[in-house]
């Protein structure tokens, strides 16, 4: 038990209640301007809010590694940034040891700073060419006014060691040391102030495979040896397996799913999750292997959907309860909706489109008059297209297509229980007993 604030170490070291996080984002400088007459003043500038991390919760336990696992720019850095306070949430709850850190001010706050630390992904750009190694490992420590000069020398010494490197280089460059060896400098810098908590955000992303297990191996051996918590950040999950205890898959702001690591591998049940594990083997980038799986872009968190973030790329949308569907019947229209939404086949006479997408049997009833108002939108012989007949001209075309689009759209995916309802879920997990969350709602 911690003396100072009643904290027992039986207990979670962070808890996120809602944790929110949102940006004012100033639009380009004339692309943002509005002008409206009726107004006063007449121009005015459009403002988004970009909603980088929107009502996260969960807890991590001391001693463990949560990786947080997601695509570019689904707000992994902030949520991590938020978590230690170098932005401030718009939202939500963060305790440490049971201490709400809004709530912490003077000494108890200096404590707190030191006791949470941060690495990040660029270790060329994090260490400041002009200090010496020892300088830098000594920073944190006299900035928390930590033992004397002798003592914080020894003790970057130590650190030098202990995180892979020769102590004599104490009087070097950092432009000297390689990236996996700059990137340990930086480890020795994060633990010279002995925190509890660290978030490592994407730290062995910009080093060569071979060299990233090797330190990926000494941040685990340094996590047994000075009882450290890591929040895990990366966008590579064979990284994310190698270091994690638990996983937390994030989309577009939210935590889609969070479960054990071998469950979380072994039996993912958000499709996104699933899209990412099934996208794992792309060696080279450019090679677009698996990589159609993902399929269609992520959207704006400046305007992310309704409901479930995924929905909008998601294979498994779940039918809207309006209609009598059959589940083949639903894929097939989910599959042509997806199909007109990007435009993803040539115009033809709309017994092929039917023949395409519904084997000649597109579906009735109520449903199948609006799959039929929307087939006949984009076939070359509908009646409402003209299509291919002398006058029709592209853009005609292309207000068809939308159209149709938007009929489908409106009709059945903004429809559905996906787009009504924020997802939440616990399921029971297959592997090991710990907790399996997903934001889904196939599971509901
Ligand atoms: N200071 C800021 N002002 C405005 N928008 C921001 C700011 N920082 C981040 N964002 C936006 O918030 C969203 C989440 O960004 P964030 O960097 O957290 O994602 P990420 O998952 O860490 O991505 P990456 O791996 O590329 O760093 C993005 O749309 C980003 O453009």
């Amino acid at each position: 038990m911690d003396e100072e604030s009643g904290y027992e170490s039986d207990e979670a070291l962070l808890e996120l209640e809602g944790v929110t996080k949102y940006f004012a984002q100033e639009s380009g400088l004339l692309a943002g301007l509005q002008f409206d007459p009726s107004q006063f003043p007449p121009i005015s500038v459009d403002r988004s809010t970009v909603k980088a991390v929107d009502d996260v919760s969960l807890e991590i336990q001391p001693g463990e590694t949560l990786g947080l696992v997601g695509e570019s720019g689904c707000g992994k850095s902030t949520l991590g940034r938020t978590i230690l306070r170098l932005l401030e949430p718009t939202d939500g709850d963060i305790y440490f040891k049971g201490e709400n850190l809004a709530d912490l001010g003077g000494e108890a706050l200096r404590q707190t700073r030191s006791d949470m630390q941060m690495i990040f992904q660029d270790p060329q750009s994090s260490l400041d060419p002009r200090m010496k190694v020892g300088q830098i490992i000594e920073e944190p420590m006299r900035a928390h006014d930590m033992l004397d000069d002798e003592g914080r020398e020894a003790r970057a010494k130590e650190l030098l060691e202990k995180v892979g490197l020769d102590p004599r280089h104490y009087n070097r460059y950092p432009h000297a040391f390689s990236g996996g060896q700059r990137q340990r400098i930086n480890l020795a810098r994060a633990l010279s102030v002995d925190p509890d908590f660290v978030v490592c955000d994407e730290p062995v992303s910009a080093l060569d495979v071979s060299i990233q297990a090797q330190v990926l191996n000494t941040m685990d051996r340094l996590q047994d040896e000075f009882g450290l918590t890591y929040l895990f950040i990366a966008h590579d999950l064979s990284v994310i397996r190698h270091i994690s205890d638990r996983v937390a898959v994030m989309y577009l702001g939210h935590i889609v799913e969070l479960a054990e690591k071998e469950e979380l591998f072994e039996n993912p049940q958000h499709p996104y999750t699933r899209a990412l594990l099934e996208s794992i083997p792309v060696p080279d980038p450019r090679e677009n292997g698996a990589r159609g799986v993902l399929e269609g872009e992520v959207p704006s968190p400046a305007n992310p959907p309704s409901g479930c973030r995924f929905r909008t790329r998601c294979p498994r949308l779940i039918a809207p309860d309006e209609y009598d569907w059959t589940d083949e019947k639903w894929a097939q229209t989910r599959a042509f909706m997806r199909a007109v939404k990007r435009r993803a086949f040539e115009p033809m006479p709309a017994a092929r489109v039917e023949a395409e997408f519904f084997d000649g049997n597109p579906p009735r009833g109520e449903a199948g008059a609006i799959v039929s108002d929307a087939i006949e939108l984009v076939a070359t012989d509908g009646e409402r297209s003209g299509g291919g007949e002398a006058g029709d001209d592209g853009d005609d075309q292309s207000d068809r297509w939308t159209a149709a689009t938007d009929l489908l759209l409106e009709s059945f995916a903004e429809r559905s229980i996906c787009a009504r309802e924020k997802p939440a879920y616990e399921l029971e997990a297959e592997y090991g007993d710990g907790e399996h969350v997903a934001a889904c709602h196939l599971h509901r």
